[in-house]
């Protein structure tokens, strides 16, 4: 279980200096397949991306200021690091995996620098390692033994049931009509419970064998696998794949096009899809000389639901780290809502639940600044034998509580499967296209 630490702002004075060297290696075969079962951390996708364990350095905060504090932390590291890196790629040489709450209260944050970090990205693998002062011995690597599958799982309402969050919504749509606000994102949890504690890199790879194009995560107890990149910064290149619209998929190729063709031309759908995007333009374009933004959104697909997407593109001119601009970002409407704090207000008030970490940025960060910053969704976070899984979803004028929960239940369903089925995709449900 997380333990709340004392909010730090750098590494004490008297820290010894991170000692960080990157070598190129041969591929070691799938990084997941690497991780050991104690402290293990991933950010990956289609094979490539980021993969830690052991524990270097560590933040542990919370709070209204806990994206500056990391900063500083990070600022602090990266300043004082003696880094030898052969490598020069984003994500080599110093690198932290980071995993911050989605309000302001309740909720802990944590940032931490992996004694060891795999990557890859395209033909490129490397090892980088990492220890507080003093020289270490690069690790063995080879694949770790096949993660146990989750025993006898069950499944229980969290917070609040489906019936009443049907209520929940029904009072946020009033509110919309009243004229409070215009769009809200709702969530619900749901609780698991294994007849023994569960073994995190099993739903890690069900995760990312079943949703290849998601960003599978986990970061100290908080796993899934994003479908949303809040921001990623790459050598002055800044993207965004803001999410807002969501159809259900039925398993029937044919029909799936018809309803994504529905989704496209849906006036609720492409409503909460246009808040989403523009208060992703909006906080980016303080940030970039040139910016990107279609005009129309683009379909989606994933096995379990099809969503609106628009990938935001922009060109970096100040010296705002990948962080920097996911604190800038957070919480977009794709997670919080129109105007920004009649919606974050109207969450506490209404929800029931406290969000935690789910819908906070996720993500991972190197000395340059450079990194990727997803948004926690189709996330559960891990507590021995139980889980907290939860969805959500934006609510606008005209959405309809009963299909609003249908949808929920459809967001559940990654996380479900990852932990229940052998984690692919069920019959007749589709893959990604
Ligand atoms: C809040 C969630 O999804 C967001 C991202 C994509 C589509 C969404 C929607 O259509 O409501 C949500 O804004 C979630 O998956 O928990």
């Amino acid at each position: 279980m997380r333990q709340s630490g004392t909010p730090s702002a750098a590494p004490a004075p008297e820290a010894a200096p991170l000692v960080v060297r990157t070598v190129e290696i041969d591929d070691p075969g799938p990084l997941l397949a690497l991780l050991p079962d104690s402290g293990p951390n991933a950010w990956v996708r289609r094979g490539e991306g980021l993969v830690g364990w052991g524990v270097a350095a560590e933040l542990r905060t919370a709070g209204p200021d806990r994206f500056a504090e990391a900063r500083d932390w990070w600022a602090g590291h990266a300043g004082t690091a003696v880094v030898r890196d052969e490598v020069h790629e984003p994500g080599t040489g110093l690198v932290c995996f980071g995993s911050f709450a989605f309000a302001d209260e309740p909720g802990d944050s944590v940032v931490v620098v992996p004694e060891v970090v795999v990557g890859r990205r395209g033909e490129r693998t490397w090892l980088t390692t990492v220890t507080a002062g003093g020289i270490s011995t690069p690790p063995l690597l080879e694949a770790a033994g096949e993660p146990p599958a989750p025993v006898d799982v069950t499944f229980a309402d969290g917070a609040v049931g489906g019936a009443a969050w049907e209520g929940v919504v029904a009072e946020a749509v009033r509110r919309i009509a009243a004229g409070e606000l215009e769009k809200v994102v709702l969530a619900r949890d749901l609780l698991a419970t294994a007849a023994e504690d569960i073994d995190v890199r099993w739903p890690l790879r069900m995760l990312s064998e079943g949703y290849p194009t998601c960003w599978t995560f986990h970061v100290d107890g908080l796993f899934g696998a994003t479908p949303e990149m809040l921001v990623r910064r790459e050598r002055g290149l800044i993207t965004s794949r803001v999410l807002a619209g969501t159809i259900r998929r039925t398993g029937d190729d044919a029909r799936d096009l018809g309803l994504a063709a529905a989704l496209a031309r849906s006036s609720k759908d492409l409503e909460e899809h246009e808040y989403a995007v523009r208060s992703v333009a909006d906080a980016l374009a303080p940030h970039c000389t040139s910016m990107n933004v279609p005009e129309a959104p683009f379909v989606l697909h994933l096995p379990n639901v099809m969503h609106l997407a628009t990938d935001v593109a922009g060109v970096v001119h100040d010296t705002a780290t990948a962080l920097d601009l996911a604190a800038a970002l957070h919480p977009s409407a794709a997670v919080g809502g129109t105007p920004t704090d009649r919606a974050l207000a109207l969450i506490s008030e209404i929800e029931g639940m406290a969000r935690g970490r789910y819908a906070g940025p996720v993500g991972w960060m190197d000395a340059t600044g450079d990194g990727e910053w997803g948004i926690a969704l189709r996330s559960a976070e891990l507590d021995g034998p139980r889980v907290r899984l939860f969805a959500g979803c934006g609510i606008v004028a005209s959405s309809d509580p009963q299909a609003e929960l249908a949808e929920a239940q459809a967001k559940f369903v990654p996380v479900r499967d990852a932990l229940t089925t052998d984690g692919r995709p069920a019959e007749g449900r589709p893959t990604e296209g």
